[in-house]
């Protein structure tokens, strides 16, 4: 067989087709070999038998001795017990009255329609929201979405002063519905958002508490406050779903229903697609496709990126929410032995072909340190104007280069996989999260790790609250000083010498904004620097 001939059978050998959900899998352009199929049987067989476990609830995140299941909230009836079906039936239910309240002007804010939606949080409590109102909310939604997703002051700003709808957000509070989304109801960032938000209402004189709703984990400081202060609903997160997977919990599904965007298709869409990856057989399994392929290229060490390019602006915040769900749950340092092992797999990518004028370049020809994930969307949508020799739309020229980059790379030795979908509905939305969230358990077993927890991350937010509190010791100690002192003289005196350098990167900070701390000297001799309260 000729090259091209031997690679198109390749493709049909390899082919995974969804017949529900019209979605290909293409891995024929990963170049693993039969020998390496056999060699992974062993290592597949205990994945299935871990994911089965998993859904039936056993403690799959033995660290925090905690069930792992994402997979319930859409099959209910798969719970392992009835309690926790009905908690998934009933705050689905819930759910839905709330947001027909607020669509058919029962619920009402101070008797005004609500007009917009703002969702606070970070990380798993947002990207899922972010990803689906880019990918599927309406042109001209019931309510448009807003999201403060940091603790970045100027950044909240221009979220409530930029026009939208015809005005600033700002001036639109009243009718502002302000979701308040955290699993733990303690992550610092959202309850700045939380607070600088709630000034802004104290500011314009309105009462916040029947615009807010709390999304959080029964009997958090976020619940509590909701409660005490009455207001207006709270929808739970389970203690069984992570954050990187809560898409398909209240998380994503109020944010979205508030859109317009049909929560119950995107529910099937993940459910179906489930269904196809409890598949035992390789090639019939399109996430036991994904892990193998990711376990091939990387050699099971994740030694290449995954770079996530759909052809399609609407997917564009696929791959950061990918960056979340991928790097969160295979980044660790051991594996449930105790070994170390530092797995993970890098994840980037905007879209194409934007993309293809960025860094593409380097993919093609440089550093050959990744493989490709292309994601083609069959319908193009738009006008269908014809933009060269009577024949030619936008949308050909979109899969035109997709199909040319995936070729280029191949043949510079550049692996890809290609999923291909009929168009960006809830359905296929569902189906894409659903597919990656079991691609990433599978992986997870593969290597033998943890996929459910994140301790790296409390690192950085030990040592970011410890800089807060030495923030308020070194302040009060400054107004106290009478003189102007050099740093190390006022480390000396807050009693932290050894952290001399972060008080430098306090008082400067402090300094920039006119916090009081006033900075004498040569800036770029920070040692002779002499500080003053102002
Ligand atoms: O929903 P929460 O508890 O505010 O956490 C937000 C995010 O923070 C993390 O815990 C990481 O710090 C993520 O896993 C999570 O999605």
């Amino acid at each position: 067989m000729t090259g091209t001939a031997s690679l198109w059978q390749r493709y049909q050998d390899w082919l995974y087709y969804h017949e529900g959900l019209g979605l290909y899998l293409d891995v024929s352009r990963m170049r693993f070999d039969d020998a390496f199929v056999a060699q992974m049987q062993p290592k597949l067989a205990k994945a299935f038998e871990d994911m089965t476990a998993l859904e039936s609830g056993a403690i799959a995140n033995p660290d925090e001795q905690r069930m792992v299941g994402h997979y319930w909230l859409r099959q209910p009836d798969l719970a392992p017990t009835p309690e926790l079906r009905d908690d998934i039936i009933n705050t689905l239910d819930r759910l839905e009255t709330f947001t027909a309240a607020i669509h058919n002007g029962q619920l009402t804010a101070n008797g005004q329609p609500f007009t917009d939606v703002l969702s606070i949080g970070i990380g798993g409590s947002a990207l899922g929201p972010q990803f689906v109102a880019e990918a599927l909310a309406p042109n001209q939604p019931p309510l448009a979405i807003h999201f403060v997703d940091n603790t970045d002051p100027d950044g909240i700003d221009r979220i409530l002063s930029k026009s939208t709808s015809g005005s600033p957000l700002r001036d639109r509070l009243a009718t502002t519905l302000v979701l308040i989304i955290s699993k733990s109801g303690g992550t610092p960032e959202t309850r700045n958002g939380m607070v600088e938000i709630q000034a802004e209402f104290g500011q314009a004189g309105l009462p916040y508490h029947r615009n807010f709703v709390a999304i959080t984990c029964e009997g958090s400081a976020l619940d509590q406050r909701a409660i005490a202060e009455g207001w207006l609903d709270r929808f739970p997160m389970f203690d069984w779903v992570g954050g990187r997977t809560s898409e398909l919990s209240a998380v994503g599904l109020l944010p979205a229903a508030l859109q317009g965007i049909q929560i119950r298709e995107m529910l099937l869409g993940a459910q179906m697609m489930d269904q196809a990856t409890r598949d035992r057989s390789l090639k019939t399994n399109p996430a036991a496709l994904l892990a193998l392929c990711w376990y091939y290229v990387g050699r099971g060490k994740g030694e290449k990126d995954m770079v996530v390019l759909p052809y399609k602006d609407r997917l564009l915040l696929f791959s950061r929410y990918l960056q979340q769900l991928v790097m969160e749950s295979l980044g660790k340092e051991r594996d449930l032995d105790g070994n170390l092992v530092y797995q993970g797999i890098a994840v980037y990518g905007n879209k194409g072909s934007t993309d293809q004028h960025a860094y593409v370049q380097q993919l093609r020809e440089g550093v050959p340190n990744f493989f490709a994930t292309l994601i083609e969307v069959l319908e193009d949508g738009g006008s269908g104007v014809v933009v060269e020799d009577g024949a030619i739309e936008s949308g050909d020229y979109l899969s035109g280069l997709l199909q040319g980059t995936r070729q280029a790379l191949y043949d510079n030795d550049r692996e890809s996989i290609t999923i291909t979908v009929p168009r960006v509905s809830e359905r296929i939305v569902g189906a894409l999260i659903a597919l990656y969230e079991r691609a990433v358990s599978f992986y997870a077993s593969l290597v033998n790790i943890n996929a459910y927890h994140q301790p790296g991350v409390e690192a950085g937010k030990k040592a970011a609250a410890n800089i807060l509190t030495l923030q308020k010791r070194l302040v009060s100690v400054l107004q106290d000083a009478g003189e102007p002192l050099l740093i190390a003289e006022l480390a000396t005196q807050v009693g932290a010498i050894e952290q001399v350098e972060t008080i430098y990167w306090i008082l400067r900070h402090l300094a920039a904004n006119g916090r009081g701390p006033v900075l004498v000297g040569n800036p770029g001799q920070p040692a002779s620097l002499k500080v003053s309260w102002k």
